[in-house]
């Protein structure tokens, strides 16, 4: 009789531990009768809803159908044309966004992301900072990186590790996985899961977010957003139900606005 066979041990990978700001209340980001157009294209036409402490909000839609600018109005960067958007009183939040242009280009990794310090506070947690830049798979030889060379995915996880040092309690994310090596990813999804505040992700990743999504916000097309309960599968099968079997049309369509 031979042993059964035995399942290899799984693989250690390091943690990303995300710091979490001050606690929330019952309000975090509420919206009400939510408009947005530019030009003549409405792109979001009376949103209401509202995000509970703890969810993690898939945002999800065509491009250009205006999820990034959902997050420029929560960051204050843009400003609806009517109805309300209101963020709780002791929200914080921290904004990953896809820009990534912030960064200096001369810069190595390990400076652009240890910012002159040896140690990494993480909200009283204290982290050796090159052990904190392993922890987005920055190891070795690719901390000393010039900013300039890095490819798209390492920029991503720069971002990333830059932003998520901060300890906000409403976490922002734009496109997050876009070229993530596996086990960043993994680490990421580990980390938002784990993290005690409020977090949006913008991502056309449906692997994520079937792990991590609890609500979605679905820019449907027609400026029609929908607000759903429950995670990325249940979104899926109530579509098909929806709508005989399609999903959402391949390009977002919206509607103009009327004209006096
Ligand atoms: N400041 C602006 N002035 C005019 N039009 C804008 C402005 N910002 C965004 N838009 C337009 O509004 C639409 C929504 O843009 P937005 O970046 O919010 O879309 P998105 O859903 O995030 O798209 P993607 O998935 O491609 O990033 C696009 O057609 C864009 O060109």
């Amino acid at each position: 009789m031979y042993p059964p066979p035995q399942q290899p041990p799984p693989q250690k990978v390091d943690s990303i531990t995300i710091p979490v700001g001050p606690r929330l209340g019952g309000k975090v980001v509420e919206a009400k009768g939510l408009s947005k157009a530019f030009g003549d294209r409405l792109l979001v036409d009376g949103l209401s809803f509202s995000i509970p402490p703890g969810a993690v909000v898939g945002i999800v839609g065509g491009n250009g159908a205006g999820k990034t600018t959902l997050f420029r109005m929560i960051m204050g960067q843009d400003t609806p044309d009517s109805g309300e958007l209101e963020l709780g009183d002791t929200v914080v939040p921290m904004y990953v966004d896809q820009s990534r242009d912030d960064l200096d280009a001369s810069k190595t990794v390990y400076d652009a992301i240890a910012d002159g310090s040896d140690e990494i506070d993480l909200n009283g947690r204290t982290v050796n900072a090159r052990a904190y830049c392993g922890w987005y798979n920055f190891k070795g030889a690719d901390q000393s990186k010039r900013v300039g060379d890095l490819s798209g995915g390492e920029r991503n996880r720069l971002q990333l590790a830059r932003v998520l040092r901060q300890s906000g309690n409403l976490l922002l994310l734009d496109e997050p996985t876009n070229d993530l090596d596996v086990t960043t990813l993994r680490c990421l999804e580990e980390a938002v899961s784990n993290f005690a505040g409020s977090t949006l992700v913008v991502s056309h990743d449906r692997w994520f977010l079937d792990r991590v999504a609890t609500h979605i916000l679905a820019f449907e097309g027609d400026s029609q957003v929908s607000w759903f309960e429950g995670g990325w599968a249940d979104y899926e099968a109530y579509q098909r139900q929806k709508t005989g079997g399609q999903l959402q049309p391949h390009r977002v369509k919206f509607r103009r606005l009327a004209t006096v």
